[in-house]
């Protein structure tokens, strides 16, 4: 499960007055966790969208698991991303969100009779290994920020990717739901060898539980490497 991108550039933006991402190179291997790191704007939202195809690139090439991602291709079944602010549907229970998780690969008759049993079955399992067996048949708009977030990667995991891409997803948690979060992260990361590519704000959450950091700056690499002592590599600048 390796990402690669080999110098990726988005087309010019006029407003940025060059491209979002800008000759961007880097391999994350097999089981890495890796913290994402700039300022707002810096472009680390679309390199991981770039990952998934979401965002067109005039130069450049991602492969993930040596196969070329382009926007045409379906995106691979290896990847499953985590997306700013969760994206859940207020409205509906914990379970039947973790279970959209499902829907791209049922087919049109598949879903007019629902999700089969041991879709279900699988769902309420994520949610227990997650902590979130009573809130299961809860509506998500009841649940605490932390708790929709686990949701919100209870629904990726249940995609069975090799690949997490998660984009801030302690933004706007408290101290303890920041950590229960990052907790389920770095358990899914060391029990099931996932890779794990976590966009985060907090120079010290990289460094407590990535191992390697990329830091972006207008669109380009600034750092590449250890993560640990990140606040005082980063100072010294
Ligand atoms: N679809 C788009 N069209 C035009 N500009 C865009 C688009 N998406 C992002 N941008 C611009 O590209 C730059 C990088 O955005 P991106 O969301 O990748 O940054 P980020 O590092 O994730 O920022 P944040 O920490 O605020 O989420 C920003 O200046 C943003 O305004």
């Amino acid at each position: 499960m390796t990402i690669e991108c080999e110098k990726i550039t988005t087309p010019y933006s006029a407003t940025l007055n060059r491209p979002i991402l800008n000759e961007i190179s880097c391999k994350i291997h097999q089981g890495e966790f890796v913290a994402l790191l700039g300022l707002n704007g810096a472009g680390k939202s679309s390199l991981l969208k770039a990952i998934v195809g979401l965002v067109p690139l005039a130069k450049g090439v991602i492969k993930v698991n040596n196969s070329v991602q382009n926007q045409q291709k379906k995106h691979h079944p290896d990847v499953a991303m985590l997306f700013q602010g969760g994206g859940l549907i207020r409205q509906l229970s914990a379970i039947e969100n973790v279970l959209c998780g499902k829907l791209g690969s049922l087919s049109a008759w598949q879903s007019l009779w629902g999700f089969p049993k041991h879709d279900r079955r699988l769902a309420l399992e994520l949610l227990d290994r997650l902590g979130l067996k009573d809130q299961a048949y809860q509506k998500t708009a009841y649940l605490s920020g932390g708790q929709q977030q686990r949701v919100a990667i209870a629904r990726a995991l249940i995609q069975n990717p090799g690949i997490l891409l998660a984009d801030e997803p302690i933004t706007g948690l408290d101290v303890l739901a920041a950590k229960q979060v990052m907790e389920t992260l770095a358990k899914l990361h060391a029990e099931q060898g996932m890779t794990i590519v976590v966009v985060l704000h907090d120079l010290s959450l990289a460094a407590a539980y990535a191992q390697r950091a990329i830091v972006l700056e207008a669109g380009q690499i600034i750092y590449d490497g250890i993560s640990q002592n990140l606040p005082e590599i980063m100072q010294a600048g």
